[in-house]
């Protein structure tokens, strides 16, 4: 039996319509003309305990919503959930003694309350027992080296010091699952690979099953064995990240500067996308020819300033998924 289990999920928002202007404006007090947003239309998929599995997809494509459905803030409009066999918007109080929840855009500690004060009043809100919230709070103090900033308001923390506090606010009752909505939103780079290697460890070393959603491709290359695409509420994607990399992520990009003006390159299973002065920019498939290989035959025949490999964006990656989905379709 799955850990999580998603069956046929769908959800629908009411949102009012706006007619613009004044008269507008009052008519829609009177009589307000509502609109159906289709967020999810029909996503399955299943976890088992210990998993770390990344969610991703462009804005709106209804991640976000999955996770508070999972979390049970929201109720789905049809569909059936489970999770560690409860149906979490129906038993949400055994249900959140369970999880854990950080959302990147939100807090759950108080804004004015020294940190460690947040903590004591969690564990009194999860009712964890002194002795083992003790415990639990030291341990994950130490991990996420929390110590200098625990007598200081979250007020005064920056962000990335705001989200290990975060992170060790949604632990302390020991959840064994932990749901993480863009958790490395506006994080510097020391940061992100602070809050990686954090979540790597819970999960490797204490078994949390993690489901993850972010926009960082570096976040899911980290973390992740395991990827889901979402789109238009769907799931276009459901597998291992290496042969989502190795099928639709193939392409790479290389960046060069050349010494003089930049040459005309013919390289078989090269494609020139631009040309600029001293500067070129080319696509190849690291997969039929390496990277290695393509720098050294053209740093042998030619004068190279600077040269790098850039990963497609996760927004070409999903670009490519709705080509790829669609044609599947037509
Ligand atoms: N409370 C709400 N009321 C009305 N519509 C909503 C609400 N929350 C989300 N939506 C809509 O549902 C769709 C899915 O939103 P959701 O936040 O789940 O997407 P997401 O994949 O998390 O996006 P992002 O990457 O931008 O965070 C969007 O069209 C959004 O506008």
């Amino acid at each position: 039996m799955p850990q999580i289990l998603v069956e046929a999920l769908a959800k629908t928002y009411r949102v009012a319509e706006r007619t613009p202007g004044l008269i507008g404006a009052v008519r829609g007090l009177v009589h307000r003309q509502w609109r159906e947003v289709w967020a999810l239309a029909d996503v399955s998929f299943s976890l088992e305990a210990g998993e770390l599995l990344a969610f991703i997809g462009p804005n709106g494509a209804g991640k976000s919503t999955t996770i508070k459905i999972l979390s049970g803030i929201l109720r789905p409009t049809s569909g059936r959930v489970e999770v560690d066999g409860l149906v979490p918007y129906e038993d949400r109080i055994h249900h959140v003694a369970r999880i854990g929840v950080v959302f990147g855009q939100r807090s759950q500690l108080w804004w004015d309350l020294p940190v460690i004060d947040g903590f004591d009043l969690l564990a009194d809100i999860y009712r964890v027992e002194p002795a083992r919230y003790r415990r639990r709070r030291d341990e994950l103090v130490a991990m996420l080296r929390l110590e200098p900033l625990l007598d200081q308001p979250v007020r005064q923390l920056s962000l990335g010091q705001r989200m290990r506090a975060e992170f060790a606010a949604a632990l302390l009752h020991d959840p064994t699952i932990l749901f993480l909505d863009e958790p490395t939103i506006g994080l510097d780079a020391p940061s992100k690979l602070a809050v990686r290697e954090f979540v790597r460890r819970l999960n490797r070393e204490q078994g949390v099953t993690v489901l993850l959603t972010t926009h960082d491709m570096h976040d899911v290359e980290a973390l992740a064995e395991r990827v889901i695409v979402i789109g238009h509420g769907r799931l276009l994607v459901d597998g291992p990240f290496a042969s989502l990399r190795a099928g639709v992520l193939a392409e790479r990009r290389l960046y060069i500067d050349f010494v003089g003006p930049a040459p005309m390159l013919d390289i078989d299973g090269v494609t020139i996308k631009a040309r600029e002065g001293r500067s070129l920019e080319l696509t190849f498939n690291p997969g039929r020819l390496p990277a290695p290989k393509l720098i050294a035959a053209i740093t042998s025949s030619h004068a190279v300033d600077d040269i790098h490999v850039e990963e497609p964006a996760i927004e070409e990656v999903i670009a490519r998924l709705y080509e790829l989905h669609d044609a599947h379709e037509a």
